[in-house]
């Protein structure tokens, strides 16, 4: 049997995910060697700070904080620094000396992926990514390779472990989006700043990356609609339990028909009401799930941790097998495709269904006023449910109107909501959220 010479591997970043890669890729040495036919020496890993504490101790003298001398003449450069830079840049470099380059960077995929996959495809290296959706979870590589004969209809995930947790301890611990987002803080899944996940930028950034791959298309991170979880309160989380539904921050993706018929997708991250029998609403803590819906597999779900630093690190050193595999057997590798090109079409051209609560005056032909607003506007109400009125004294009496609409355009149901808020019966709109999965 031909040895194949051992092959060079350099890390960028040494935080919660890159000091689990280094620690595992020194440990299982010997054993990552038989599966890829070749020695993997880890070269160095480039940090900020030489003296930072670090989850997993990595040998002194690996760390460097020159990081362009290091990508020069490694085979496999390993990006976990985040961020956009110098994480664009060092890729480029890596790509450009000929290196293959893996990261779980969802920011700088969804931002500059289509310059990378450029970059990659002139000179034959590959850009791998397995951890930039979903964490440990496969899902990237079943996308690209499992389901490449398939059509894939739609995705429905939770990839965002930060929000999920919280929404999680709204329902089942009784706590305040604040409480919770404390826990989640003092658990170490938010971030500081917890923006990106609460207002549902990361989420965004990982349903662009779900969006292209399914769909063969490319998929600008502006066009993705995007609302986070900061709006929903725990009276929403318990009503929407009595009505036997679940919130979950989704990120959707799905093939569309525009006004025109015109074929499109639709790519958004909203809160949802899920039914509680729905395989998502079984998604609890800081897990991910990613249920997908192809036109000869059917229904498939992908489940798991979606973040951690070891359990990414699983997903990033699966990826470093297999670049290590392509430099010893050859071969061309695999190509990003976008050639279907479909164009992401407005929130409006998307339909679906939704619960709004009202607080109405409770006399007699309200029901009747409040009925003709949704037909006017071209939404079909599929229930209403009225829970009993309050009475405060010196104060008209209020009921809650509860109602689920059939299938409405985001469109018209937007008109709808603003036609009940000038109404003289309504006193407030509640709530007013999507139904999926039903
Ligand atoms: N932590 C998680 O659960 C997951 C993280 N990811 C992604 O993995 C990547 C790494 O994330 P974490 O390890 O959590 O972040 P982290 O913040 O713990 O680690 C990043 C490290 O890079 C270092 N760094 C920053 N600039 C640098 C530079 N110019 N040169 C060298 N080192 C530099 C920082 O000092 C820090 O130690 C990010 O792209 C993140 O989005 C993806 C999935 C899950
Ligand atoms: N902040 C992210 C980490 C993984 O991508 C999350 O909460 O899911
Ligand atoms: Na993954």
């Amino acid at each position: 049997m031909i040895e194949y010479r051992n092959l060079r591997v350099a890390l960028l970043g040494a935080g919660s995910v890159g000091s689990q890669v280094a620690s595992l890729l020194l440990e299982h040495r010997d054993e990552l060697a038989n599966r890829v036919g070749a020695g993997l020496d880890l070269v160095g890993v480039a940090v900020r700070d030489m003296d930072a504490a670090r989850d997993a101790d990595i040998p002194k003298e690996l760390l460097t904080t020159d990081a362009e001398s290091l990508i020069l003449g490694s085979d496999i450069v390993v990006e976990l620094i985040g961020g956009l830079e110098p994480a664009r840049t060092h890729i480029l470099n890596a790509i450009n000396s000929g290196a293959d380059v893996i990261t779980a960077n969802k920011a700088l995929l969804a931002t500059h992926g289509p310059e990378l996959f450029e970059a990659a495809g002139q000179v034959g290296a590959q850009l791998y990514y397995e951890a930039a959706v979903g964490g440990a979870i496969p899902i990237i590589r079943p996308l690209r390779d499992s389901l490449a004969g398939d059509r894939v209809q739609r995705i429905l995930g939770i990839v965002n472990g930060t929000t999920n947790f919280i929404l999680d301890l709204m329902d089942r611990e009784g706590e305040s989006l604040e409480q919770a987002l404390k826990t989640a803080q003092d658990l170490g899944y938010a971030e500081a700043d917890p923006t990106a996940d609460v207002e549902g930028y990361d989420a965004a950034q990982k349903a662009a990356i779900l969006a292209s791959l399914a769909f063969h298309s490319t998929v600008p991170l502006e066009s993705v609609y995007r609302e986070g979880i900061t709006g929903i309160t725990h009276e929403q989380v318990v009503k929407a339990r009595r009505a036997g539904f679940v919130i979950k921050l989704l990120a959707i993706c799905e093939r569309l028909t525009g006004p025109e018929g015109q074929d499109g997708v639709s790519v958004r991250v909203h809160p949802a009401l899920i039914p509680d029998a729905h395989p998502l609403a079984a998604v609890h803590g800081a897990n991910n799930a990613v249920f997908l819906e192809a036109e000869a597999a059917g229904n498939l779900m992908f489940y798991g941790a979606g973040a951690g630093g070891i359990e990414t690190a699983s997903a990033v050193l699966g990826d470093v097998v297999s670049a290590a595999r392509r430099h010893v057997a050859g071969g061309p590798g695999v190509a990003e495709s976008a050639h279907a090109n479909l164009p992401v079409l407005p929130i409006d051209a998307v339909t679906t269904r939704y619960q709004i609560t009202l607080a109405v005056l409770d006399r007699p032909g309200v029901l009747a006023t409040i009925a003709t607003e949704f037909s006017e506007h071209g939404v079909s109400v599929e229930a209403v449910e009225q829970h009993a009125a309050e009475v405060r004294p010196g104060a008209a009496s209020t009921a809650t109107l509860v109602i689920g609409t059939h299938e409405a355009t985001e469109s018209s149901l937007a008109a709808t909501v603003a036609a009940l808020k000038a109404s003289d019966v309504v006193s407030s709109v509640e709530s007013v959220l999507r139904v999926e999965g039903l």
